[in-house]
């Protein structure tokens, strides 16, 4: 299973994340978010992780130009869909980035969202309504609807990561707001828990 610490505004707490042991680092381009990141130091962080660890790139709302700019700008590996998009859009970004796709609970079983999982390189995150919320989801309720090879997010942290793995077993997990000291700087010892409840689950 795969971790994603997301949220990363600085060199400093992404060489954090990476040596605590994360597979992935977030970085949230969507202006609307108090963890929002500059292209710039979004790439000199991914120089400072060493080769294997995946950049994300998140983006909620945001025009296709902007996305493929920002993405290419910042030398992200994959990108992170929030909001509603067309399939076309969505067809569009997977040319050039594998994309974790998000999905709230309501869209799940929706002929949209199957028309939306069936493209290449597109892979299912389920998240809780509101994105970077820290609200977790209600996992038990999920049981049996959660897409297989699907990642989960939405309020997950040290305390309660391993719980929701061993309910719904997602490919991945991913998580901010549980993970700060402060908005958009990360708490260590709260980064290296999550991830060790993470692997430990
Ligand atoms: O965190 C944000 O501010 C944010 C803004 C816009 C789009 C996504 C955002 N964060 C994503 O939210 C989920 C889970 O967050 P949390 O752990 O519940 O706080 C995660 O995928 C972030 O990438």
């Amino acid at each position: 299973m795969r971790v994603k610490v997301c949220g990363t505004t600085s060199v400093h707490d992404a060489v954090l994340a990476a040596e605590a042991g994360a597979d992935a680092l977030g970085f949230i381009f969507a202006p609307v978010s108090k963890r929002l990141v500059t292209p710039e130091v979004a790439r000199e962080a991914g120089l400072n992780v060493g080769p294997v660890v995946a950049r994300v790139g998140v983006f909620l709302g945001q025009g296709l130009d902007e996305v493929l700019r920002t993405a290419e700008a910042a030398r992200v590996s994959a990108v992170q869909l929030h909001g509603p998009l067309a399939p076309l859009y969505l067809k569009a970004v997977a040319a050039y980035y594998p994309v974790l796709r998000v999905l709230r609970p309501a869209d799940l079983g929706r002929e949209a969202t199957a028309e939306e999982l069936g493209l290449p390189g597109v892979t299912p995150m389920l998240d809780a309504p509101q994105p970077g919320g820290g609200q977790p989801l209600d996992w038990a309720a999920l049981r049996g609807l959660f897409p297989a090879g699907g990642w989960l997010a939405g309020g997950l942290g040290p305390e309660n990561v391993a719980e929701a793995v061993r309910i719904l077993k997602p490919a991945g997990v991913d998580a901010v707001t549980r993970l700060e000291a402060a908005g958009g700087i990360k708490d260590a010892e709260r980064v290296r828990a999550f991830i060790q409840a993470a692997r430990g689950a």
